[in-house]
């Protein structure tokens, strides 16, 4: 059995990176594909401001353009209109070569899919995660951010050795790992059981607490309680953006 997330999992904070604070900021930005003949607008005319160290989640159905808007902030894509900033850098401009720095040293992704190396084991995607990013003592900062997540037990096992819950969460620690000061996941909790989702989720607050902007995807309106800050989409619009209703309610008050 694997461990349980303990609930003293610490943040894991490059002080280095996250004193500085890294903000995000979408103008105008929309997203087009073309097909053929058809065009598909994934997003249309986004603004987006985004404090550092916010705890903000995005909410929408299928196909409202949440994996797009994350996609555009990480550098993974870029807009068709409009300015995409990360802390302060324009990415809409920036080069390749810019834009892969930005993806090593200032924004790290949970991927809906996991996107976990099948040839490596679990500690060594974590560890690939602080390699990139430069760290040092990158082995001890993949083994204590593998043991925040409950899985030090398994940090031999290959990807197809874990339970689809436990391959997400070896997915966050190699992105927690990174210590880069933007966390984007996509459904992080997708795969998780109540107990599980909800431990990720505390550890997400707190990485945000200690100075990471962390910007969660998610179709479940629970989770989005937990944020500073719930942004909804649809059709490729912001159609709400506020604190949850309520307020923010704390990671045990939690039912899902
Ligand atoms: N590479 C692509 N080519 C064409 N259309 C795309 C592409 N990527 C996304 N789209 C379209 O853009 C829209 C938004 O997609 P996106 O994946 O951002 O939605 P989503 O809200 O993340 O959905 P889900 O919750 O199902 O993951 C959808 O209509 C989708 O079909």
């Amino acid at each position: 059995m694997a461990q349980p997330v303990r609930d003293d999992a610490k943040p894991v904070v490059d002080a280095s990176r996250a004193a500085a604070g890294t903000r995000v900021d979408l103008d105008g930005v929309s997203r087009r594909y073309r097909i053929g003949d058809v065009t598909v607008t994934a997003l249309e005319q986004v603004d987006l401001h985004v404090d550092e160290a916010a705890f903000v989640v995005i909410l929408g159905p299928s196909g409202s353009g949440k994996t797009t808007l994350l996609n555009l902030i990480g550098a993974l894509d870029v807009a068709t209109e409009g300015r995409v900033r990360v802390g302060g850098q324009d990415v809409t401009a920036a080069s390749r070569s810019e834009r892969a720095r930005l993806r090593r040293h200032t924004v790290s992704f949970v991927f809906q899919s996991f996107n976990l190396f099948p040839g490596l084991t679990a500690l060594e995607n974590v560890q690939f995660g602080a390699d990139v990013a430069g760290r040092a003592q990158a082995r001890q900062t993949a083994e204590s951010t593998l043991a925040g997540v409950g899985l030090a037990g398994r940090a031999n096992h290959f990807p197809h050795q874990l339970s689809g819950g436990e391959q997400q969460r070896v997915a966050i620690a190699r992105a927690l790992a990174t210590g880069n000061p933007v966390l984007l996941a996509d459904e992080p909790t997708g795969e998780l059981d109540f107990r599980t989702g909800v431990a990720i989720l505390d550890l997400l607050r707190k990485q945000a607490e200690a100075g990471t902007t962390v910007l969660v995807v998610t179709h479940n309106r629970e989770i989005a309680r937990v944020a500073d800050r719930v942004i909804e989409l649809s059709s490729g619009h912001i159609v709400a953006d506020g604190p949850p209703p309520g307020g923010r309610a704390p990671v045990s008050e939690l039912h899902w």
